[in-house]
């Protein structure tokens, strides 16, 4: 074999700094078998910003390039792109007519003289038109609903679920975990309105969100309420959303899991307080049963309204519709702080993200990288399979069940291109967009976005199921996320990750196999870890392996339980946090398998041919390179005060530990930097 060139390009000397850059200036005195994550990223909290890493740091870069499409014309957003624009998108004219729809709808946002001039009006307005369809007697503070006010109620109920705002339940949809043919509505515990729920028992904030109730009541309430009776309705509403978040709190489904799920009929849903009519406004041919998770919040509702004065629930319904829409009427909202544009781009974020989404593809995800991504996925698919059919733990016949689940696992690299939406297409997008009006007025375009996103997710439920699309919870293409879903059983990874100095087609394979290819590895054997792993080879709840498969694997996912609880963190106060294994269980499993994977799918392209090397990093070996590249991009900057914030309820162990974690259980890791013990820490796949 010829000896590999230096690749010295652009690309390639940006990842080599990188990494040597974040590395300890000492780090040939440090043992990379016990201090890995030290050697790899001791400089990266001196060179970047507090509570930074790789992955975050592309946030902002990719910020600019949306503003820059926004603030741009049609034709400067479609020359100089990275894609070729004419073979892979095309241009015409529905193509510039979606392009100056979410340029009217940034615009409008932006304009924030106008929404100033506008006021709380917009608001005012719609709140009375809520209003009006059971209206409030200010004159009888007392009375309990009867069933002459279903009616009312439901009216309510389905003009703000059609919006999107949730009132006594929240209404979504997914994929019917018992026929995934279909798409289905669910019925959960509508979010509590106060973000910290710690509240609801302390007396004094109480007190304080019964005042600034009031004073939101005394600007909206429609009619004319005394200021005593404004006050009293709103310790009314603040009793109820004290019952609700109760019920709330106590019934959050199991991420990933039917526990609890009840099909309730629509002829049973006309029992509970006009639920049929809700969901036969929002979906009027829906005539599957509804998923309620957990039935029992059925009857805490029914409860709950009936033993409520009918004037609280009333208001409470309004105060979520203020509690949602208040923001877009105050023209000085930002993005968590940040700028209007953040706030706007929000707002894109929302219902419009996929036309801002082809545009940002076209300038940062060429077809050449989309092509290498979906080679590492196939690539890494493969190789599981393999794998599975090696496992000594795992019967026959769970298998050959494993491997058609790999099979069946739809995989979307970067954008959506589904039956419902294609983003390459001006005509797909053009097609799903038809019924929305983006106007100068923004508060409009709030409503008529709301409006369309809930109209798409319902309308999904006449088609056949389109797996790769969901309409509530996709991330938009410049996102940097990346998930399993298991009802579905698909891997999505937006483009906003496939982006140097991580992944490239430009750069050696070891780098984007590592960090990149472990990210699509770790998807893939989410499908296996130990909530996935519960789905069936079509995407079903059902027990699907033997007794003796499942209690093999059970065992070996304990290895990784007392592994990750041993790990600490910094925490405030000079004091140190303990991660919760059994929280973190199945990313650090998806971690450990999806590296493993990723680096045998690397190791397989090296035959008969042999990446460049890089600059500077000559003197490692390429599987020493492809675990540094790794641990370069999980590298952070965390402050004591993020960590006790994210991960003492991240499903994900800490940075520093998924190096460590995930480099102990790594036979390929301790062969590349000869370790002592070869032996893996854990091991499932
Ligand atoms: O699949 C998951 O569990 C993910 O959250 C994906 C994940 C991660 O593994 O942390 C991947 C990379 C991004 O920076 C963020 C999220």
């Amino acid at each position: 074999m010829a000896a590999p060139t230096v690749c010295t390009t652009p690309v390639c000397l940006e990842a080599a700094s990188t990494m040597l850059s974040q590395m300890a200036l000492n780090w040939e005195k440090i043992d990379p078998c016990t201090d890995f994550e030290q050697m790899m990223c001791h400089r990266f909290p001196l060179l970047n910003e507090p509570d930074m890493s790789p992955f975050r740091k592309l946030g902002p870069r990719h910020k600019r390039v949306l503003e820059g499409i926004l603030q741009g014309s049609y034709q400067e957003a479609i020359s100089e792109q990275l894609v070729s624009w004419t073979s892979t998108f095309p241009t015409n004219a529905a193509d510039e007519a979606n392009f100056n729809m979410i340029k009217r709808a940034y615009a409008a946002c932006m304009d924030t003289d106008t929404i100033e001039k506008a006021g709380t009006k917009p608001l005012v307005d719609l709140i009375a038109s809520v209003n009006s369809l059971w209206p409030i007697n200010t004159g009888d503070l007392k009375s309990k609903v009867t069933k002459a006010d279903h009616a009312g109620l439901a009216d309510v109920m389905s003009f703000l679920e059609e919006l999107g705002i949730s009132t006594f339940q929240k209404m979504d949809v997914s994929n019917n975990p018992w026929d995934p043919t279909l798409k289905t509505i669910y019925m959960t515990a509508p979010p509590p309105l106060k973000d910290n729920v710690t509240e609801y028992q302390d007396p004094e904030a109480m007190l304080a969100y019964a005042n600034s109730t009031s004073q939101m009541l005394a600007q909206y309430l429609p009619g004319n309420a005394t200021a005593e009776m404004v006050a009293t309705i709103a310790e009314d509403v603040v009793a109820l959303d004290v019952a609700i978040a109760g019920v709330a709190v106590a019934n959050v489904p199991v991420p990933n899991s039917i526990e609890g799920a009840y099909n309730l009929t629509l002829k049973e849903a006309a029992d509970f307080y006009g639920l049929d009519k809700v969901v036969k406004s929002l979906a009027p041919e829906y005539n599957q049963p509804i998923i309620v998770m957990p039935k029992q919040i059925l009857a805490n509702f029914s409860e709950i309204i009936a033993s409520h004065p009918k004037v609280a629930l009333q208001a409470y319904l309004l105060v979520r519709a203020i509690h949602t829409l208040s923001i877009e009427v105050d023209s000085t909202a930002s993005g968590n702080g940040k700028s209007r544009s953040d706030h706007c781009l929000a707002h894109l974020t929302h219902d419009l993200r996929h036309i801002l989404g082809r545009f940002f593809v076209a300038s940062t995800y060429p077809d050449s990288t989309r092509k290498l991504a979906g080679e590492v996925a196939n690539n890494i698919r493969s190789e599981l399979k393999t794998r599975i059919s090696q496992l000594t733990w795992m019967s026959d016949d769970a298998k050959t069940r494993a491997a058609k689940k790999v099979d069946n696992m739809v995989q979307s690299l970067g954008y959506y291109s589904s039956p419902t939406l294609d983003l390459k297409s001006p005509e797909s997008l053009a097609s799903y967009y038809k019924t929305l009006n983006i106007t100068a007025n923004y508060f409009d375009n709030v409503l008529a976005k709301r409006l369309h996103q809930l109209s798409q997710q319902m309308a999904a439920t006449s088609k056949p199921a389109d797996r790769l699309f969901t309409i509530s919870g996709g991330d938009a293409a410049w996102e940097i996320n990346a998930a399993y879903a298991p009802f579905e059983n698909t891997i999505t990874l937006s483009s906003g990750m496939f982006q140097s100095p991580l992944f490239s087609d430009q750069l050696p394979g070891y780098v984007s196999y590592s960090t990149l290819g472990g990210v699509v590895g770790h998807e893939i054997v989410h499908g296996f870890d130990s909530a996935g792993r519960l789905w069936n080879e079509n995407a079903q709840p059902f027990p699907w392996w033997d007794n003796k498969t499942v209690a093999a694997y059970e065992e070996r996912a304990q290895c990784f339980v007392k592994q990750y609880s041993e790990f600490t963190y910094p925490i405030t106060g000079g004091k140190t946090a303990n991660t919760d294994g059994e929280q973190t269980l199945g990313e650090n499993i998806s971690d450990a398998g999806g590296l493993q994977l990723a680096f045998k799918a690397w190791k397989k392209t090296q035959e008969g041919k042999k990446d460049a090397s890089l600059p500077g990093l000559e003197k490692f070996t390429h599987e020493q390179l492809f675990f540094m590249f790794f641990a370069s991009g999980w590298c952070n900057s965390y402050t004591p005060k993020h960590n006790e914030e994210s991960f003492a309820t991240d499903v994900h162990a800490h940075d520093s530990q998924r190096i460590m974690g995930t480099t102990a259980n790594s036979r390929a890791f301790r062969e590349a930097f000869n370790c002592k013990v070869k032996e893996p820490a854990c091991e499932i796949f």
